[in-house]
């Protein structure tokens, strides 16, 4: 897929932004703090309507302004589309050539990106709720319907865990919270099925990715690691002998629950593994090693994008091509300059490797306004 044209308005420090981007690698240079991730992120925000950067959606409305609007034109393999998003204080519209969408879950998906920041160091390295959230950003761009089994596991989940804290255990009403219970498993089996499915396959293509950046030297494998069940399986079917397990975990673990007014099983404790070599990445790897696993597995995922959407999403670099070595910067423009359109920031070209770039299209950014 490719995006043709962005527009904004009133997004963070752009008043107004007309830009006709290009096929191949377009690249956003400038001083700190001029716009050029603010650009980034408009992108990434338009394809899951949340931002990288914060949670909080009213940083994205410029200030003196009451909407940020982001406009896009795209080419998809089934034709061209119009995308439009509007954040304000009320809350944010979407809409597909001109058509509002009822939810933003029928949205999200439409335009797909995968982005590499420096942050993303911290899938590695960083705490497992980053991992989390990395699986349930990538699952649902492709599948939005795990979005919905997502909010629904997460809404239970809070009102589970408000009774536990609320409660005396002696008082608790056992039928309250065998409907919790069983609605908790339900969501939460998919959402683990789910996320060993993403895992098995993002594992195939981040294992040859990274063996191909480290020529052959290193051997990358990436686990899913739920809270309970060692075998889960890859159904989208849920699997009934995973959720009696989860029934079980919830009823057995009860008086530890109360005790500490939270749910202790489920996806909202599962976590990732990373190994080179058959040692863990996280307490033995090298910086460079964090790095290039976490490149390799955004790699991965721009495959494996292709492989279920039939089409390469947009991949977005934010200020992390100076972080690689030329080997590697080599490698990452080598491989997917010709297919995929790609989206840089950077500083100072001195720290691209501009001869491996084909057609690259060169913007300058000043103050929320850019040059070509
Ligand atoms: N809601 C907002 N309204 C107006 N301006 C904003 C808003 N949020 C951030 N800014 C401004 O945007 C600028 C930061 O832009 P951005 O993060 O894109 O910088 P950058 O060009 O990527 O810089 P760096 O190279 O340091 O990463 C700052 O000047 C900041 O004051």
């Amino acid at each position: 897929m490719q995006l043709k044209s962005l527009e904004l308005h009133g997004y963070r420090n752009y008043d107004t932004l007309k830009l006709a981007t290009e096929a191949g690698v377009n690249i956003f240079i400038g001083p700190n703090a001029q716009g050029k991730t603010n650009l980034i992120e408009a992108i990434h925000v338009l394809s899951l309507t949340k931002s990288h950067r914060t949670s909080k959606d009213k940083e994205l409305i410029g200030w003196n302004q009451s909407t940020a609007i982001i406009r896009a034109e795209m080419e998809k393999r089934h034709g061209d589309v119009r995308l439009e998003l509007q954040v304000s204080a009320q809350g944010k519209k979407a809409k597909i050539n001109g058509l509002e969408q009822r939810k933003l879950s029928g949205f999200v998906g439409t335009l797909n990106v995968v982005l590499f920041a420096p942050e993303d160091l911290d899938i590695v390295k960083g705490a497992p709720g980053v991992r989390r959230r990395f699986m349930d950003m990538e699952i649902g761009q492709v599948h939005p319907g795990y979005l919905y089994d997502m909010q629904q596991y997460q809404k239970i989940l809070q009102q589970r865990n408000n009774y536990l804290k609320m409660t005396d255990s002696r008082k608790a009403s056992p039928e309250m919270l065998e409907v919790w219970n069983e609605q908790l498993a339900t969501y939460g089996v998919k959402m683990m099925q789910k996320r060993k499915n993403f895992i098995v396959n993002l594992q195939k293509w981040a294992e040859k990715i990274h063996a191909g950046i480290t020529g052959g030297l290193e051997h990358l494998t990436v686990e899913y690691k739920p809270s309970f069940g060692e075998s889960v399986g890859i159904d989208s079917q849920v699997d009934p002998s995973l959720f009696q397990q989860f029934m079980l975990k919830l009823t057995q673990g009860k008086e530890q629950e109360f005790r500490r007014g939270l749910t202790l099983t489920g996806p909202h404790r599962d976590d990732l593994t990373f190994a080179i070599n058959g040692k863990d990445v996280q307490s033995f790897g090298s910086q460079g090693q964090q790095r290039t696993a976490a490149l390799s597995l955004k790699l991965a995922e721009l495959e494996l994008m292709h492989e279920e959407l039939g089409e390469y999403p947009l991949l977005l670099l934010d200020d992390v091509l100076s972080e690689l070595d030329q080997t590697r910067q080599t490698q990452l423009i080598e491989t997917f300059q010709s297919k995929v359109q790609t989206f840089i920031t950077t500083t100072g070209l001195e720290s691209v490797n501009m001869s491996r770039l084909k057609d690259a299209s060169v913007f300058h950014v000043r103050n929320g306004q850019l040059l070509r």
